[in-house]
């Protein structure tokens, strides 16, 4: 097992904390006092249970350290999170799926519902749960024109939970949100501003970290508590939804996960994974 480790050092020349995990990397600017974290699991930022604990982990860190926005972002070449690590889902040992749906909706929670303003920097493909994870954040820019992004669950033969749905109707509405997840579209960066999965996009990752900068310099003058109060209020229902049904969703989850046809679905995406190249795999397959 790869051995976890994190550190904290100060820069003092750039005036940059810097939080260091395995799989993500933080630095806090000092001035600003946003932190940018980048997520680093090669090949393709999936989310297994072991990332999500470190993403939980460094969210109550940065929440302690009373951070003033977040900026999220992918260190890879090309894939900003390929979603939900497909092997956790695939001949899953029914123990270990618990915990890491159990995680996974904790990670959920505590992202959607963070006490500072948050932005992800979309700077390669966001299939699935790596759409998910960008949703949950309070603004998204896209960089670039070669990438995709959306909701593809259908098109692993499986479908997006309540909590997921809802998610995704609160950013772009419930038409657009049932289109996109019953047809697993994958969306241009172009597609993805018109429909609004996007707020803006950009032509290359250092101006889409500036946009982001300058959504979060919005808040320098709002009251952290006006909005927190503001940002709950408005994601009450969904959230409450969860809370109330965690357990229900993860023994339906375990239960449908090991189903023989959830299965065969699976293994066939997965073979279909090492034979398609992914533009098309992620665009057309099915
Ligand atoms: C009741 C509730 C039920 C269900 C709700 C479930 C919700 C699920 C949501 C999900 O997130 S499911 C996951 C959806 N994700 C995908 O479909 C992504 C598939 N991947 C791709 O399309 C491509 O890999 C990519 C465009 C992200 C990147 O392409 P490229 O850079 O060319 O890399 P490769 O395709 O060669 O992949 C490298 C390596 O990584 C493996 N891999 C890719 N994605 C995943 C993944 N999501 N989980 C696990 N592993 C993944 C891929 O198989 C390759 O492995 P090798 O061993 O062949 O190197």
């Amino acid at each position: 097992m790869l051995r976890r480790y994190i550190s904290y050092t100060t820069n003092k020349f750039t005036n940059c904390r810097h939080v260091s995990q395995s799989m993500l990397q933080s630095t806090v600017d000092e001035k600003s006092g946003i932190a940018t974290v980048t997520m680093n699991k090669p090949p393709v930022n999936s989310l297994n249970l072991e990332f999500l604990e470190e993403i939980i982990t460094l969210l109550n860190k940065l929440q302690k350290d009373k951070v003033r926005g977040m900026i999220l972002t992918s260190g890879l070449q090309k894939v900003f999170c390929a979603g939900l690590d497909i092997k956790e889902l695939y001949k899953p040992n029914p123990d270990r799926l618990t915990k890491f749906w159990t995680t996974l909706q904790d990670t959920w929670l505590s992202l959607y519902t963070t006490s500072f303003p948050t932005v992800s920097v979309i700077n390669g493909h966001s299939p699935a749960g790596g759409c998910m994870l960008a949703m949950s954040c309070d603004y998204r820019v896209m960089v670039g024109q070669n990438y995709r992004i959306g909701f593809n669950e259908a098109k692993l033969g499986i479908f997006a939970p309540k909590w997921f749905q809802n998610t995704i109707i609160a950013v772009i509405g419930q038409r657009k949100a049932e289109v996109s997840l019953t047809t697993g579209k994958m969306y241009t960066t172009d597609e993805a501003l018109q429909i609004g999965l996007v707020d803006e996009t950009c032509a290359d990752a250092d101006s889409a970290l500036k946009k982001g900068t300058h959504f979060l310099n919005n808040f320098q003058n709002i009251s952290p508590w006006a909005y927190k109060m503001t940002k709950d209020i408005n994601r009450q229902s969904t959230i409450q939804w969860l809370i109330d049904n965690k357990q229900k969703d993860v023994d339906f989850t375990v239960e449908y996960m090991q189903s023989p046809g959830v299965q065969k679905n699976l293994e066939l995406y997965l073979q279909s994974l090492k034979s398609l190249p992914p533009l098309k795999l992620i665009s057309e397959i099915n």
